[in-house]
């Protein structure tokens, strides 16, 4: 595991967009699930507006580590978050896009999403191979969309999974752990204080980490970075601002 701080989340932006133009160079294709949420925002947009450029989009394949079960243009999606913050500014092809389909049914389309992976992506090891998994960590310390009421969901035998949050009670598509650490690189995505709790009790393995879901992800590559914050690293004894 790799910590890396930076002091504003524009930089956090820039650092990640080096190193996934680092990551991607000179591959035929390039697989990559991304996370949803508020945070990648910023990302996509420096990534889309500054960066982009550097990348070569005919080979990076983009697909969801998650997705809340609404229609694609309601402002929950994650999908439609990405494509007003990427998709839209960059000449990715469309059939490059993979993207879990809120709309559908839940459970039919975890299935199909879990035979998407099997179709679309390299195997290694008999499973599903992403290139790269890009994780938020919610306050609560889930991550894609397994949430620490449903940890169960973590070790599931299938690629995908219906999760439902536990506050709004909304269903969602996830991958699971073995779709996750599984992958050839993960990369955390985590800024503001309202995450260093828990940055702090997983990231330092603190008393009572194993309870969050963030915690379980250890790619067996060994290949994860946590791009942070000043702010959600501010507790972590590795780090003084
Ligand atoms: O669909 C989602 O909400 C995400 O995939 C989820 O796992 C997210 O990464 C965390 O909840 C952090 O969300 P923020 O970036 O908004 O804090």
């Amino acid at each position: 595991m790799e910590v890396k701080v930076f002091q504003t989340k524009v930089k956090v932006a820039e650092e990640f967009s080096k190193f996934l133009i680092e990551k991607s160079a000179n591959k035929k294709t390039y697989h990559i699930a991304l996370s949803g949420g508020s945070t990648p925002k910023i990302v996509f947009d420096v990534l889309a507006e500054e960066f982009a450029d550097a990348i070569d989009w005919n080979a990076i394949h983009l697909y969801w580590g998650d997705e809340r079960c609404v229609d694609p243009e309601d402002e929950q999606s994650n999908y439609r978050m990405t494509k007003e913050h990427l998709i839209s500014k960059v000449a990715i092809p469309k059939e490059n896009i993979h993207r879990i389909k809120g709309e559908n049914d839940p459970k039919s389309e975890a299935e199909r999403y879990s035979e998407v992976l099997e179709t679309e992506l390299p195997k290694e090891l008999g499973l599903p191979q992403f290139d790269m998994v890009i994780l938020g960590m919610g306050d609560d310390g889930h991550t894609a969309s397994i949430f620490p009421h449903e940890i169960n969901l973590w070790v599931s035998p299938d690629n995908c999974e219906v999760a439902i949050h536990p506050e709004s009670g909304q269903k969602r598509v996830s991958l699971t752990g073995r779709m996750i650490n599984n992958a050839k690189t993960v990369v955390f995505l985590v800024t503001g204080e309202s995450k260093a709790e828990k940055v702090k009790i997983i990231v330092d393995r603190e008393e009572g980490y194993l309870e969050f879901p963030a915690s379980h992800v250890a790619p067996k590559t060994k290949d994860l970075v946590w791009f942070l914050d000043a702010a959600a690293a501010k507790l972590l004894t590795s780090f003084q601002s």
